[in-house]
């Protein structure tokens, strides 16, 4: 087998009769010779065989991703089980039972590429679809709604999960400074489902996936609507608590990726049911708050969860760094019919991603295999060369386009949208800080109610607060009763004393 195809493999330079060679092709005799000056004197620089595999040996990692570093994957497809055509004119959803081949990619966001599945933390949930018109990557959260709703602040967000520049540590002080930050406190939404148990997923199959961000997606006749996705698992929600995600990380860290390969392999597969959820121009006028502010859901009862169809991953990736690691997501990869809103983070996102694939995998990372878009495939003469150019680089092609050679420009066939959004005003610097009375705490107080329908849930919420915070300083844990006081005066005082204790048994144990 040769070239690119649905296996997302490229091994056309790959010998079949197994024999085993340098780099540059050439059969080696003996791999465990190296060439030297008698048998125990000093080696040869003239040893390529030794020097190829030691130079490649330093050169074998790209740089992790800054966040979301640490993953699994596996490939599989999506069916339509349901008619949205008078939503989404996309090729993907054209007819009942078609499958569309895709690859997920799970992660948790603050750790290193080594760390432990178990950490609290949000999961990436990142499907790659291959579709007849481009690759369709929908780069989700297992939360419905984020941190921040300002892209200025993800920066600064993501330092305060990773370590502190002194100590190398994980640091409580930064977390809860952070979001105790007044103008900060839009995440308060985000920060309870995160020191909920959903904050601990039991394994990847058992979460759901959520766009989080607002989309705008239309049918062919150039209707348009605000959209958000739902991917609701098939095998059910299940948690890790406090404890047994501390214990899990100690025994097996890799269990969500040994979870995931294993059910794959003994053909277990996981899947999601997708649903969507809709609003027009005028519903989003009226809402209570911003349809571009990704603090926020939308509520069930208002929209319905409308179903379209499965994800299913059925198979799993024959080489992890091939196919995982080097995989290249982003919001910006997107197919006719599925745009960006208006959202600011989205619109941050839209630039962030394929930067960072620049950077970690180099500039053409869409020629590797897993990132090919093999399904409707490439044909630009003008975008050519640079590092790594492994596609024939369109041969005798001229690299412009202009009018001696005809070319197709299929777009200009289909209906441009008439009716779209209006944006008009100064260019002016706009800070999206905190809303002014309580707008933010709303969705949050009544996600509290909703955990209380569980026996516990509210108490697993206040304890594993409590054992996180109870290592920042007095002054931040301060902050952090009075930042849970604004969504119930009980929880905070709940978090109050299992932290002040923990905090002084933390202290007497120092001395
Ligand atoms: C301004 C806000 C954000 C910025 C600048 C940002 C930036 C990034 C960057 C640079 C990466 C690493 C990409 C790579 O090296 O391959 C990443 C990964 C990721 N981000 Fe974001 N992000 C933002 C918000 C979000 C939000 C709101 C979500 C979910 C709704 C999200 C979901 C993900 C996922 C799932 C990955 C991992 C993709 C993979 O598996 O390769 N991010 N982000």
């Amino acid at each position: 087998m040769s070239g690119r195809g649905a296996d997302n493999t490229n091994t056309s330079d790959v010998r079949s009769d197994r024999i085993v060679t340098n780099s540059n092709g050439q059969p080696i005799n003996e791999p465990f010779a190296t060439q030297r000056v008698g048998q125990h004197g000093p080696l040869l620089l003239q040893d390529f065989n030794l020097l190829d595999s030691l130079a490649h040996f330093n050169r074998e990692r790209v740089p992790e991703r800054n966040p979301h570093a640490h993953g699994s994957g596996a490939f599989g497809y999506f069916e339509v089980t349901d008619d949205i055509t008078d939503v989404c004119g996309s090729a993907m959803f054209d007819t009942i039972g078609k499958r569309t081949r895709c690859l997920t990619r799970f992660s948790t966001v603050g750790g290193e590429k080594g760390s432990a599945d178990s950490a609290r933390d949000p999961r990436g949930f990142a499907t790659k679809f291959y579709t007849e018109e481009g690759n369709l990557d929908w780069v989700y959260n297992n939360t419905p709604v984020f941190f921040i709703r300002d892209p200025s602040k993800f920066p600064h967000f993501i330092h305060t999960q990773k370590r502190n520049p002194q100590t190398n540590l994980k640091d409580a002080n930064a977390a809860w400074d952070f979001w105790t930050t007044p103008e900060n406190q839009v995440a308060i939404h985000q920060v309870m489902i995160l020191f909920s148990d959903r904050g601990t997923p039991a394994t990847y199959r058992n979460m759901n996936g959520y766009s989080g961000h607002t989309y705008k997606w239309s049918n062919k006749n150039g209707d348009w609507y605000y959209v958000q996705v739902h991917l609701i698992t098939d095998q059910g929600i299940k948690n890790l608590t406090n404890e047994e995600a501390t214990k899990m990380g100690g025994e097996n860290p890799d269990h969500a990726q040994q979870d995931l390969f294993e059910n794959i392999q003994s053909g277990n597969a996981p899947s999601w049911t997708v649903h969507i959820q809709t609003m027009t121009e005028e519903q989003a006028q009226k809402l209570s708050f911003s349809v571009f502010d990704l603090t926020k859901v939308w509520p069930h009862k208002d929209f319905p969860l409308r179903r379209v169809g499965k994800l299913v991953l059925n198979e799993n990736p024959e080489n992890y760094f091939a196919q995982i690691e080097q995989a290249a997501f982003a919001p910006s990869n997107t197919v006719p019919y599925q745009e960006a809103s208006a959202d600011p983070v989205l619109q941050a996102r839209l630039f962030s991603y394929a930067d960072a694939h620049r950077y970690r995998i180099g500039p053409n990372y869409h020629q590797v295999p897993v990132n090919c878009p093999y399904a409707s495939k490439f044909f630009n003469p003008a975008i050519r060369d640079g590092p790594m150019t492994v596609n024939g680089n369109l041969g005798s092609e001229p690299n412009y386009l202009a009018t001696s050679k005809p070319y197709q420009y299929i777009q200009k066939d289909k209906p441009i949208q008439q009716h779209q959004e209006v944006w008009n005003g100064p260019a002016v610097p706009f800070h999206w800080a905190t809303s002014p009375g309580d707008g933010d705490f709303v969705q949050a107080r009544e996600l509290y109610k909703v955990l209380g329908r569980t026996p516990g849930e509210q108490q697993k919420l206040a304890h594993n607060i409590a054992v996180h915070v109870c290592s920042a300083t007095k002054e931040i844990r301060e902050r952090t009763y009075a930042l849970f006081a604004r969504v119930d005066e009980g929880l905070a005082e709940a978090i109050r004393s299992e932290s002040e204790q923990c905090a002084n048994n933390v202290a007497k144990s120092k001395f």
